[in-house]
């Protein structure tokens, strides 16, 4: 893989079709990270793991269990390349740039469009990785190490975050004013406080906690 600045982004998959050729460890992963998107996700492989095998007894995946040939790429939004074939993921990037689909290519030898980074979800906070192809490992394990720092909790608090930055948006019109008091909203332990009370019931005490963690916080 040569070297790249890779731009990252979010990308919305809810409901799009996206196709993974191969049906090994590598195109389980991706799999499972498209379902975990919302995805709709189509394998084509004629041999597949478990874990694919199971996927798609349960319907959570559309597998067709033969080779790839070239038209797999109809309606697809994203394209992977996870054969162990490099002439097979050859020929699934050309029919991707064909089209003008983007393309994941799982081994070093073809250029893919864009790669994928180890992920920690915990609710809305989605953390991300990626080493660039230097190490994949690399990226595995600070996002092991993350997953320590930021706990499930963290899902909580996002939730209650995100009704928290509705009642300043929406109550505070002064763009500065409301910058300081989300800032002080997304305090660590600010987060653990909107967790644990009631705080949308009563917008006025809320804006008043908020300025007083504001001060508190120049102090
Ligand atoms: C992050 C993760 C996401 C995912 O796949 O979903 C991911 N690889 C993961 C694991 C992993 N991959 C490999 C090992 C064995 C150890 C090692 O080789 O280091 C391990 C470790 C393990 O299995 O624990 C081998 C490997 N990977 C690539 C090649 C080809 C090459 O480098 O040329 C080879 C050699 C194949 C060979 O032997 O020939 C290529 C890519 N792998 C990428 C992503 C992209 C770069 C992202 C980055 O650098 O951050 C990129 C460029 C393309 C892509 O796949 O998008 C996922 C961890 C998820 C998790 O567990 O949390
Ligand atoms: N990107 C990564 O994260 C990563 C990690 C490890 C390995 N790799 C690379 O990815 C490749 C795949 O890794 P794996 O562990 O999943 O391999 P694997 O050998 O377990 O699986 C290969 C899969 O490709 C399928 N396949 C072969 N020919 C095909 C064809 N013509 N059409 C459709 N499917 C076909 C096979 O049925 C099999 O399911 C490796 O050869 C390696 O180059 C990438």
């Amino acid at each position: 893989m040569s070297e790249h600045e890779w731009y990252p982004i979010l990308l919305s998959l809810k409901d799009r079709t996206c196709v993974v050729i191969g049906g090994g460890e590598v195109a389980e992963r991706k799999a499972r990270g498209l379902l975990n998107a919302g995805a709709s996700v189509r394998v084509i492989s004629p041999s597949v793991t478990r874990g694919l095998s199971d996927m798609a007894q349960a319907g959570s995946i559309h597998l067709l269990q033969r080779e790839y040939a070239k038209g797999d790429l109809e309606g697809a939004t994203l394209a992977f390349a996870a054969t162990d074939r490099q002439e097979v993921n050859a020929s699934v990037a050309a029919e991707a740039r064909e089209r003008g689909i983007p393309v994941n290519v799982a081994d070093g030898d073809t250029e893919g469009d864009f790669i994928v980074p180890a992920v920690l979800r915990r609710g809305d906070l989605v953390l991300s990785a990626s080493a660039s192809g230097a190490g994949p490992a690399v990226s595995a394990r600070i996002i092991g190490e993350l997953s320590s720092r930021y706990g499930p909790e963290y899902e909580g608090y996002l939730k209650a975050l995100r009704q928290i930055r509705a009642i300043v948006r929406a109550e505070v019109p002064d763009p500065g004013q409301r910058r300081r008091l989300l800032a002080a909203a997304s305090t660590e332990e600010a987060l653990i406080e909107w967790s644990r009370s009631d705080f949308a019931l009563d917008k006025r005490a809320l804006l008043d906690r908020l300025e007083e963690r504001a001060l508190d916080g120049k102090g």
